[in-house]
């Protein structure tokens, strides 16, 4: 029997989408405080599970509501229905620069971020030059973070982020930000992470990385889940429902 690193249940997510927004006291009380919206469910009951040691994939046209789901699996977002359990530490790398100060040098917000990521400061220390030697952003590590590149962004908080030791790794299409070399460095490291029993999950438009990458995918179209399974003939299904007839 496999063992879970993360099983999603039935999971729902609902935004507001508002159609005539209370913009001032005036419209407030004229409308007598009732701003005009109503409910989109970007997520409605998903349910899989994500076997532990694994990398998986998530895949889906724009606006499918693979984002939505890779936040609440980290937490940021909470489901209105159902529920998402864990085995482990997860750390989550989504925006480029979230969890970043802009004013703060890269050496400052490795602490500011390692610590948000669940890191003592005596680990962040002890790995310090471990994350900045990833990072390839040495030469520019007490410099606000304000003037990176937003490749750079990407490489120190990844490096970030892989150092805290997570057991469960998510990551959004943001690698496709880094350059050809750094991206190699990341599979390498999804490669090594596999070895040592650890998970990833992924989301990314680009579907040869995906299927050389990932074990098993997620498809998702308008908030549902179309199928789960083995990666290869899942993206192949997916492709052709996309082709053009
Ligand atoms: N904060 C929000 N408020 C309102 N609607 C939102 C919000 N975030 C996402 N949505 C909506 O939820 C749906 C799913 O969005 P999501 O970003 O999860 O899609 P996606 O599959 O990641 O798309 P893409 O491939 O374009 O990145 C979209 O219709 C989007 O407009």
């Amino acid at each position: 029997m496999s063992i879970h690193a993360v099983s999603v249940n039935s999971v729902s997510k609902k935004f507001r989408l508002y159609h005539e927004r209370n913009q001032s006291l005036k419209s407030a009380v004229l409308r007598r405080r009732r701003s005009v919206h109503e409910d989109f469910w970007a997520l409605q009951d998903i349910s899989f599970e994500v076997p532990e040691g694994s990398t998986f994939g998530l895949i889906g046209s724009n606006g499918s509501g693979k984002s939505t789901l890779l936040k609440c699996l980290a937490r940021i977002y909470t489901p209105e229905l159902g529920s998402i359990t864990y085995k482990g530490r997860i750390a989550a790398l989504l925006e480029v620069g979230s969890g970043f100060h802009p004013e703060l040098s890269g050496r400052e917000n490795i602490f500011l971020n390692g610590s948000i990521l669940g890191m003592s400061r005596k680990e962040i220390t002890r790995k310090f030059d471990e994350i900045v030697d990833f990072s390839g952003v040495e030469a520019f590590i007490d410099q606000p973070v304000k003037n990176y590149s937003s490749g750079m962004y990407v490489r120190l908080g990844f490096s970030v982020a892989i150092n805290v030791a997570p057991d469960i790794l998510v990551v959004d299409e943001v690698l496709a930000v880094g350059d050809a070399e750094f991206q190699d460095r990341c599979k390498q490291k999804f490669v090594q992470f596999r070895e040592e029993g650890k998970t990833v999950i992924l989301v990314s438009h680009a579907m040869d990385m995906v299927q050389d990458m990932c074990d098993q995918v997620a498809w998702l179209s308008h908030g549902k889940l179309v199928a789960t399974g083995e990666a290869r003939p899942t993206i192949a299904s997916y492709l052709k429902s996309v082709e053009p007839q």
